[in-house]
């Protein structure tokens, strides 16, 4: 979810304290760096499935799980200090509403529209839902 999700795709932004090379570059002291999480997030040759949803982007030829970091909430030593609850967070709330409710595309809502609404975070277009409660069996 997190990876298609891609919730804030420029993270965010940084300066260099000092002149630094990377990788054959130089980035002089004082320069804005902005990183691209869309790319690394949907970069060709590093996932099976790219621009879709499917969670086997996380697993190896065998279909173990692969333990990847993700890099959406960032790395370093300025990593975001969230990453632990939001992650938390995220699986119990979408497993609670799972294990409750189906959630049906309705058949007159057409094709999903999954172009971003962009800000400092990634949102979704507003979408109609059907939700269902399940029935215990
Ligand atoms: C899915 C939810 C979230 C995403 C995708 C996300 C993403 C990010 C990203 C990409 C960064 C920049 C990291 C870097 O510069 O390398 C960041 C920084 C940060 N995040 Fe989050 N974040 C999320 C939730 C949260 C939550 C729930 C909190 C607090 C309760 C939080 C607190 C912070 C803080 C304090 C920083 C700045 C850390 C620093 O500069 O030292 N984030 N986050």
């Amino acid at each position: 979810i997190q990876r298609v999700a891609n919730t804030v795709p420029l993270s965010v932004f940084h300066c260099t304290t000092r002149d630094t090379e990377l990788m054959g570059y130089s980035i002089p002291k004082g320069t804005l760096v902005i990183e691209n999480l869309t790319s690394v997030l949907n970069e060709e040759g590093q996932w099976k499935f790219p621009h879709e949803f499917n969670p086997e982007n996380f697993l190896n030829d065998q279909g173990e799980f692969m333990i990847l970091r993700l890099l959406s909430n960032g790395s370093g030593p300025r990593i975001c200090l969230g990453e632990g609850l939001a992650r938390m967070e995220l699986f119990l709330i979408v497993v609670t509403l799972l294990r409750k409710f189906k959630f049906i595309w309705p058949e007159d809502a057409g094709e999903p529209d999954f172009t971003p609404v962009y800000g400092v975070t990634l949102t979704p277009k507003p979408y109609r839902m059907k939700v269902q409660l399940r029935t215990s069996q």
